[in-house]
C-alpha cells in the first residue's frame, strides 16, 4: 500500500494526460479490494503543490474529460456490449461507497479547506474519480450540470452510489470508448494507477461528459469568431454568479478575475490539440455529447483559459446576480469589463428542463442548429446565451441574455404569427424609433435586431403597408437586442415606498427631483424627435449604469409634419397612465373635432407617475375598473386629490400635468423650468437705509474726529450706490 502511494506520489502521469484512475482497459483484472486499496491511496494522497493544487487562493476551473461527441444508442439499437451490467455496477458502487466512507478525515478537511477557498471553482471528473476527492469537493467543484446528474437518488454521501445510478441508464458508442480506451491507455503508460472499475468509469464518464453538454454548448458559444472571455485586470478577482431557477436554460457563472498575466483565450484554430489537464487548473473544458454539424473536432476541444492559479485571496469578490425574474433588484453589470479575465461555467436551471434537453440530444434525428435552441436565442447570427425571463409585456417575452464577447442585454422577442398585420408592423416599428433614437442617452439602445419575416421590416423601413388587413400566417418573430435595465421605475417605487410606509417619513424630495428631472429629459428627447410614446409609466424607465432610461416603444407613434397629434385606431395605452384623450380618442369633443393625442397625452402620463412617486398610488387607483376609470378620468369635472404637501410647488407641478384639458398642460421644456426643479434663487439682500442710519450715528459719536467723519461719509455714499439710491 505504501509502495503503491509512493508510487503515485513519484510517477505522477504528465498534468496533460491526467485522466480518472478507473481505467477501462484493465478493469478486467481489478478486484474489490484492490478496488478498496487503490481509492484509498487515492485519497489519502496529499497533493502535491504544483500549479493546479496550489495552497493559495486562487480559484480552480474544472477540466473535465474532452471526447468526441458521442450517440445516446447505437445504430441498431443494441447497447453497446461494454455497458455494465447494474448488478456489476451495483457491486462496485457498494465498494465505492464503503471507500467514501473511509476517507480520512485529513484528507477530507484539507479539501475542504481548499474548496472554501475556491469556493466558486468547477470541480472536475478527474477531482471525483481520482485522489483528493471529498464531498465538499464533489459539491463546490463540480459545475451544476455534473452534480444534478450525480446527486440521483437519495443524494447520499457516497460519489459511487452517484456513479451507479449513472451507470444504470446509460449506454456508451464507440466513438466514447475509442476516446477513454486512447486515453486511458495513454495515461497508464504514465502513471503507477491501477485501475479500478473501467465499466464504472466509463459511465460516469460518459454520463458526465453528457452532463457536461450545455457546457460545452456555452464553450462552442464562447467561441464564436467574435468572442474573447478571457480578459484581466491587475488588482481584483470578481466573481459574478449569475443564478436562475426558473429559466429554461443554463446557468452561467461567470467568473472574472484580474490578474496581471492572463492566457488570452485561443482562437478557435489553435484549440484542437487542447486536452484535458490538471496542470491548467484554471482552464475550463467542457464535453459535448450531441454532434454540433457545423462545428469542426478541433471546436469541440476548444478550453477557455481563464486565470492564473495564484491568486491571493484578498483579490477575489464575489458577486452573485439573481435573474430578474426573481427579484429585478439591483443586479449587477450590465457589461464584464474587457479588463477582466474571465471563464464561463454552465449549469442547469431546471432538472427537467436539462432532461428535455438531453432526450432531445438521444434522438437520432440530425440537427440543422449547431446550438440549443432552448439555450441560445440566435439574432443575425449572433449566438445569445439565455440567462432567465426578466419579464413578458403584453406582446413579448424579455429574457436577460450573455452575449459571446460576456456582456449582458436584454432580448426582446416578440411573436408575430396570428397577428393581424397591422399590429405586426406596429410592433417592428418599434425597430425604426428605436434607430431612429441611436445614440440618445436617455433612451434604452438597440444594439441588433432581426425580423424573420424580412417582407415586413422592408416595409416598416420603407414606411409603406400593403396588406393591412392580412394576418401573419407563418411563424415569424422580431428579435431585439437591447441595453439591459438593471431594474425598473416601477419596482424602484415599491421598493421606496416599502420604506416609507409604517415610518413617519416622506418622500425624499432630493430623490424626486433626481428621478423626475430624468424622466422629463427623457421624454424630452422622444418629443423633439417627433415620437409620442403613449404608454409611459413607471415600468417604462429603467435604470441602467445609474440613469433612467425609456423603453418600449411598441405602440409609440411618430406625428406627421403636418399636425400635432397622432392618428390612433384604438384606444392604447395602460389604463392608470392613460390620459382623458387617450380614452376618448377619435370621438368627437363638443367643437366637433376629432378627439387626437398629441405629446399632451404623455405629459398626463408623466402627471400619473409623479403623482404616484410623490403618494405612492396612481391618482385614479381607487377606481378599479376599466368602467369606473374611463368615467372618472374623462369627466371633465372630477376634482383629482391632492394631499397637502409641505412643498407646495410639488402640487403645483402636479396640477400642470393633470390638467384635464390637453391645452392647459405644460410642456416638457416648461416642466424642467418648474420652481420645483428650479427653485427661484432668492435676490440679494438689499443693502438697506439703516445701514446708512447707522454710519451716521458712528459719525455722531465720534464727530470730533474728522478722519471717522469722512470715513463715514465714504462709506454712506458707497452704500447708496450699491443700494441703487
Ligand atoms: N432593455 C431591457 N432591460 C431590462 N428589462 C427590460 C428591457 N426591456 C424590457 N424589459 C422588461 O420587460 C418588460 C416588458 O418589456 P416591454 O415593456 O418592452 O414589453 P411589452 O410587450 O411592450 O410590454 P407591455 O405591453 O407590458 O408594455 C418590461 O416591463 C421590463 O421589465
Amino acid at each position: 500500500m505504501e509502495k503503491e502511494e509512493a508510487n503515485l506520489q513519484r510517477d505522477k502521469p504528465p498534468k496533460s494526460l491526467a485522466r480518472p484512475i478507473l481505467n477501462h482497459e484493465t478493469s478486467s483484472s481489478s478486484s474489490s479490494p484492490e478496488l478498496i486499496r487503490h481509492l484509498q491511496a487515492a485519497f489519502k494522497r496529499h497533493r502535491p503543490l504544483n500549479k493546479m493544487q496550489t495552497t493559495t487562493i486562487g480559484p480552480r476551473r474544472s477540466v473535465a474529460a474532452q471526447r468526441q461527441p458521442s450517440r445516446s444508442s447505437t445504430a441498431d439499437g443494441q447497447r453497446p456490449q461494454d455497458v455494465v451490467s447494474l448488478s456489476q455496477s451495483l457491486a462496485a458502487n457498494t465498494l465505492l461507497t464503503q471507500d467514501s466512507r473511509n476517507l480520512p478525515s485529513s484528507s477530507a478537511a484539507a479539501a475542504a479547506g481548499e474548496s472554501t477557498e475556491n469556493a466558486s471553482v468547477s470541480g472536475t471528473v478527474d477531482n471525483m474519480l481520482g485522489g483528493n476527492f471529498n464531498q465538499q469537493d464533489r459539491q463546490m467543484d463540480l459545475p451544476k450540470p455534473l452534480k444534478s446528474n450525480l446527486d440521483i437518488g437519495s443524494r447520499n454521501e457516497s460519489v459511487s452510489t452517484k456513479v451507479q445510478s449513472l451507470v444504470s441508464s446509460s449506454t456508451l458508442t464507440s466513438n466514447d470508448m475509442e476516446w477513454d480506451a486512447t486515453n486511458q491507455a495513454e495515461a497508464s503508460k504514465h502513471q503507477n494507477l491501477h485501475p479500478v472499475d473501467s465499466e464504472i468509469s466509463l459511465k460516469s464518464e460518459y454520463k458526465v461528459s453528457s452532463s457536461l453538454a450545455k457546457l460545452g454548448e456555452f464553450r462552442n458559444f464562447l467561441n464564436q469568431p467574435a468572442s474573447q472571455c478571457s480578459v484581466m485586470g491587475s488588482s481584483c478577482a470578481t466573481t459574478t454568479s449569475i443564478h436562475s431557477s426558473s429559466a429554461p436554460m443554463l446557468n452561467a457563472t461567470t467568473q472574472v478575475s484580474r490578474y496581471p498575466s492572463a492566457v488570452p483565450i485561443p482562437s478557435q484554430g489553435n484549440l484542437a490539440s487542447s486536452r484535458p489537464s490538471f496542470k491548467d487548473s484554471n482552464v475550463l473544458h467542457a464535453n459535448k455529447d450531441g454532434p454540433l454539424p457545423e462545428m469542426p473536432a478541433s471546436a469541440i476541444d476548444q478550453e477557455v483559459r481563464v486565470q492564473e492559479p495564484n491568486m491571493s485571496k484578498q483579490q477575489q469578490c464575489t458577486t452573485v446576480v439573481e435573474p430578474p425574474t426573481l427579484s429585478r433588484g439591483s443586479d449587477a453589470t450590465a457589461r464584464v469589463p474587457d479588463d477582466m479575465l474571465t471563464s464561463v461555467s454552465s449549469q442547469p436551471q431546471k432538472p427537467d428542463k436539462l432532461e428535455k434537453v438531453a432526450s432531445s440530444k438521444g434522438t437520432s434525428a440530425p440537427r440543422k442548429r449547431n446550438y440549443d435552441p432552448d439555450l441560445f436565442f440566435k439574432v443575425n447570427g449572433k449566438l445569445y446565451q439565455r440567462l432567465g425571463k426578466i419579464g413578458s409585456g403584453g406582446s413579448s417575452e424579455v429574457h436577460k441574455v450573455i452575449s459571446s464577447d460576456c456582456t449582458i442585454y436584454a432580448l426582446k422577442k416578440i411573436k408575430l404569427k396570428g397577428r393581424d398585420y397591422a399590429t405586426a408592423y406596429g410592433f417592428c416599428q418599434e425597430i425604426g424609433y428605436l434607430k431612429k433614437l441611436k445614440g440618445k442617452t436617455n433612451i434604452i439602445q438597440l444594439i441588433d435586431y432581426e425580423v424573420t419575416d424580412k417582407a415586413l421590416l422592408q416595409e416598416v423601413l420603407n414606411g409603406t403597408m400593403s396588406n393591412k388587413d392580412a394576418r401573419v400566417k407563418d411563424d415569424g418573430f422580431i428579435y431585439m437586442v437591447l441595453e439591459y435595465g438593471e431594474i425598473d421605475l416601477a419596482h424602484m417605487l415599491s421598493q421606496k415606498w416599502k420604506e416609507i410606509e409604517g415610518s413617519d417619513r416622506t418622500i425624499d424630495e432630493n430623490w424626486l427631483r433626481f428621478y423626475w428631472q430624468q424622466i422629463l429629459q427623457a421624454v424630452n428627447t422622444i418629443h423633439e424627435e417627433r415620437i409620442v410614446h403613449s404608454d409611459l409609466k413607471p415600468a417604462n424607465f429603467l435604470l441602467v449604469r445609474g440613469f433612467l432610461k425609456l423603453i418600449d416603444f411598441g405602440i409609440a407613434k411618430a406625428i406627421n409634419s403636418d399636425t400635432t397629434n397622432i392618428q390612433r385606431d384604438s384606444q392604447v395605452g395602460t389604463l392608470s397612465y392613460m390620459s382623458p384623450e387617450a380614452f376618448m380618442c377619435n370621438e368627437s369633443d363638443e367643437n366637433g373635432n376629432i378627439i387626437k393625442c398629441g405629446r399632451p397625452s404623455d405629459i398626463w402620463s408623466l402627471g400619473c407617475i409623479l403623482y404616484q412617486m410623490v403618494y405612492g398610488r396612481t391618482p385614479f387607483a381607487d377606481y378599479k375598473t376599466f368602467w369606473a376609470k374611463f368615467k372618472v378620468i374623462t369627466d371633465p369635472n372630477h376634482e383629482i386629490t391632492y394631499t397637502q404637501l409641505s412643498n407646495p410647488w410639488l402640487v403645483d407641478l402636479m396640477k400642470k400635468c393633470l390638467a384635464w384639458d390637453r391645452n392647459q398642460r405644460w410642456r416638457i421644456p416648461e416642466l424642467l423650468q418648474h420652481p420645483f426643479l428650479a427653485p427661484p434663487i432668492p435676490p440679494e439682500p438689499r443693502v438697506g437705509s439703516s445701514s446708512i442710519q447707522l454710519l451716521s450715528h458712528i459719525a455722531e459719536c465720534f464727530g470730533s474726529d474728522d478722519r471717522v467723519s469722512e470715513l463715514c461719509a465714504q462709506l454712506k455714499d458707497r452704500l447708496r450706490v450699491l443700494g441703487g439710491e
